[in-house]
């Protein structure tokens, strides 16, 4: 069953409210707002697929509402359509300048009213298909790396601003090359297609990320975890990946079992902090997770990538 669209309308006019709302309500979900504060709160919990806002309103205005929910990366890609009674070019052109999806005046029209938005939604789901695909990888229907680099720019943004922790894990198979030679590569394909399957499982929270990175590497993106929450999870799925028991065979004779090597990084990003340094002291610590045995994890914490003997702390499964 698809799920039904979210369309939240910030209003200081309570009638107007409930005229847009009897509208749209047999169409989508209705989320009402009575200010422009409310209506920036909302946007930002409830993460609708469109907005109509109205432009006069008492305190902040719809212009100035736009322009808080254009600069959130939370809601900036919601398409905004104003609704209002002003009738001035200069206005309208304002609004569109600012990134309104489009302007709707008052008095309402009701067919041209659901007729608008119905389009607009479409053009949502539309979107939304496209950056599907954008976004997933064929093989795992893991989320790939374009997705990954996305994800990692907004939260460490958003780390740096209201200063917690970020996790990141880069994952390897094991002698992947040895079980492509012992099997070829369509099994191969499927070893990969389950390993993916237990990390969505062992991964699945909102926040986190996991993406398939390219070949037989993955990420996980564990925003405001600190490093031991980070292990826990990790540790977990390096044990759901070995108990899925998948072996590998060279002359009919059992050589190893699938199994996945971890480097993770924690810290607390600030505007001096660099996200390519992070993901290189994860890189150092899958590098050393490999060198010294595979089937662990190695895990950096704090600021100095320089240092990481220090720091290091291995932790077997
Ligand atoms: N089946 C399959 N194999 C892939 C895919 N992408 C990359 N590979 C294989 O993954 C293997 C990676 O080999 P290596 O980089 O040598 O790493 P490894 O054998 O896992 O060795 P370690 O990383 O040291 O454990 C290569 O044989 C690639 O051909 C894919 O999409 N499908």
């Amino acid at each position: 069953m698809t799920e039904q669209q979210r369309v939240l309308v910030i209003d200081d006019e309570i009638i107007n409210l409930k005229v847009i709302s009897s509208i749209l309500r047999d169409d989508v979900d209705v989320i009402l707002a009575k200010s422009g504060k409310q209506g920036i709160r909302k946007a930002i919990e409830l993460t609708p697929d469109l907005i109509l806002l109205d432009v006069m309103m008492p305190g902040m205005d719809g212009f100035e509402v736009m322009m808080q929910l254009r600069h959130d990366v939370r809601t900036c890609a919601i398409p905004i359509i104003f609704i209002t009674a002003l009738s001035n070019e200069i206005h309208e052109e304002k609004g569109l300048l600012l990134g309104a999806n489009d302007y709707i005046q008052k008095p309402l029209h009701t067919n041209i009213v659901r007729a608008r938005i119905q389009l607009h939604l479409k053009l949502v789901k539309q979107q939304r298909m496209l950056e599907r695909l954008a976004n997933i990888d064929p093989l795992t229907s893991l989320a790939n790396r374009r997705k990954y680099q996305d994800a990692i720019s907004m939260e460490w943004d958003l780390a740096i601003t209201n200063q917690h922790h970020i996790s990141l894990a880069i994952i390897d198979i094991d002698n992947f090359k040895q079980y492509n030679d012992c099997h070829g590569h369509a099994a191969g394909d499927c070893v990969l297609q389950q390993v993916a399957s237990v990390f969505s499982k062992q991964f699945n929270h909102e926040t986190y990320l996991v993406a398939r990175y390219g070949g037989e590497e993955f990420v996980v993106l564990l925003p405001r975890l600190s490093k031991e929450e980070s292990l826990t999870i990790v540790r977990n799925c390096l044990k759901a990946v070995e108990q899925l028991d998948l072996p590998y065979h060279a002359d009919d004779k059992r050589v190893g079992t699938v199994t996945i090597s971890v480097g993770g990084a924690t810290c607390s990003p600030s505007s001096s902090h660099d996200i390519d340094e992070f993901f290189s002291s994860a890189d150092k610590m899958l590098y050393l997770a490999k060198k010294e045995g595979k089937n662990r994890v190695y895990w950096v914490s704090g600021d100095d990538s320089q240092n990481l003997s220090g720091l290091l702390e291995e932790q077997k499964s």
